[in-house]
């Protein structure tokens, strides 16, 4: 009877041309096809796909690291073995080969009829010069370090520690921000990784969080501007102001997506374990995205205090995290993904619940308490006014 009620209403939806009705039939409809595959799988089966998912990744690598996506997008459907603009020898061929034709599997690529590849709408988003490419992303997931980071995090070793190591100080020597800084070509590919990522995310928010056309944006932790040039984009009357680390905000007024906005935005150096420019104070919105799930509860405390300690009260702050156990299985699945990929990060790092965001904000004394604002999204807005101290 649920399900009637929902197909039907998906179906007004349709007829209404209700996005929002669309997007949650699409949802539903992958979920439930999802389910569907699994259930029809033999145990052994799931297992070994589960296993399996490791040689995958590393083929899309492969076919990234190799320019084989970018050489298809320039010269179009290419013979398995001339795969490589005649770099490789007759032998490097035809590893070439064997990693496009799993590639092909998997709907990376396309094997036409006669024998030759070609991209796929799924490939194409790993092509360089893409819009929303996802080559850095890819490339910084599956680099060595980070590898080894997750992998390390979870030796029996550590979690016998009173204090479990974070996976990257394992794998490095060094907490992954304190490496972004002595490692610029690391950190480049960081923030080509958080920018490839965020393309749809940013989209969403952009749609689904209306602001007033002429606020004074702040995006604090912003990265190289990604979120914020979106926003300017859309509110041409509004005003932007970065805060980010010295080198990401130097990055951003040299290369970032902020440079055709640089009349109407500020380049603010900030660490957000100290007050905040007096700038600042200008915010009628603070946005921070995939911030608050770096840290562990006190750092967390402690950044959202600064940054309501350094705004004016009134001020409207909002994160865009992903809030754990609210959605329907694909959407958990991934936020659980990204709950794994924070135990690379500094001890505590992790997803949250909406209970524990809650909890994070009532603790600084300076928020009011939180409301959920829904996005068409696995992320969501964590919404909350800055308060005078009491
Ligand atoms: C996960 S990234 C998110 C970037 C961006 N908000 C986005 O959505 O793609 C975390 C950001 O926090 C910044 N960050 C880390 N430690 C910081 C600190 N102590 N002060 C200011 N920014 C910091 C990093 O440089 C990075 O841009």
């Amino acid at each position: 009877m649920r399900r009637m009620l929902f197909v039907c209403a998906v179906a007004l939806g349709v007829v209404l041309r209700s996005e929002w009705l669309v997007f949650a039939a699409r949802v539903w409809l992958h979920d439930l096809l999802v389910r569907a595959s699994e259930a029809t799988m033999p145990p052994i089966g799931r297992v070994r796909e589960i296993i399996a998912g490791e040689a995958l990744s590393m083929t899309l690598f492969h076919l990234v690291n190799l320019g084989i996506f970018d050489e298809l997008a320039e010269r179009g459907p290419t013979a398995c073995g001339e795969l490589g603009r005649g770099n490789f020898s007759k032998v490097g061929a035809s590893f070439a080969c064997r990693y496009a034709r799993f590639g092909a599997g998997a709907g990376l690529l396309e094997r036409l009829s006669n024998g030759s590849f070609a991209l796929t709408e799924v490939g194409e988003l790993l092509v360089s010069s893409h819009p929303n490419s996802l080559r850095d992303y890819a490339m910084f997931k599956l680099d060595q370090r980070y590898y080894e980071a997750e992998r390390r995090v979870g030796e029996p070793s550590n979690l016998a520690a009173l204090k479990p190591e974070s996976g990257f100080k394992l794998a490095t020597g060094l907490e992954f921000f304190d490496y972004t800084k002595t490692a610029p070509s690391f950190a480049d590919s960081f923030d080509g990784a958080m920018q490839g990522v965020s393309a749809g995310v940013d989209l969403a928010i952009v749609a689904d969080y209306n602001l007033s056309p002429t606020a004074t944006i702040c995006d604090v932790g912003g990265g190289r501007g990604h979120l914020l040039a979106s926003f300017l984009q859309e509110y041409p009357k509004a005003q932007g102001v970065l805060f980010d680390m010295d080198d990401q905000v130097n990055a951003a007024l040299q290369k970032g997506p902020l440079r055709p906005f640089a009349e109407r935005t500020h380049f603010v150096p900030a660490n957000f374990f100290e007050p905040l420019s007096p700038v600042a104070a200008t915010c009628d919105v603070i946005l921070m995205k995939w911030i608050v799930h770096d840290w562990g509860d006190e750092d967390a405390v402690r950044i959202l205090r600064n940054v309501a300690a350094s705004a004016r009260p009134g001020t409207t702050l909002v994160l865009f995290e992903t809030i754990l156990d609210i959605d329907g299985l694909s959407f958990e699945r991934t936020k659980h993904a990204a709950d794994f990929t924070m135990l690379i990060l500094p001890a505590g790092a992790r997803e949250r619940t909406f209970a524990e965001f809650s909890d994070l904000f009532q603790a600084t004394g300076r928020l009011s308490p939180p409301r959920r604002v829904k996005l068409r999204s696995v992320n969501s807005g964590i919404q909350a006014t800055i308060s005078t101290p009491h």
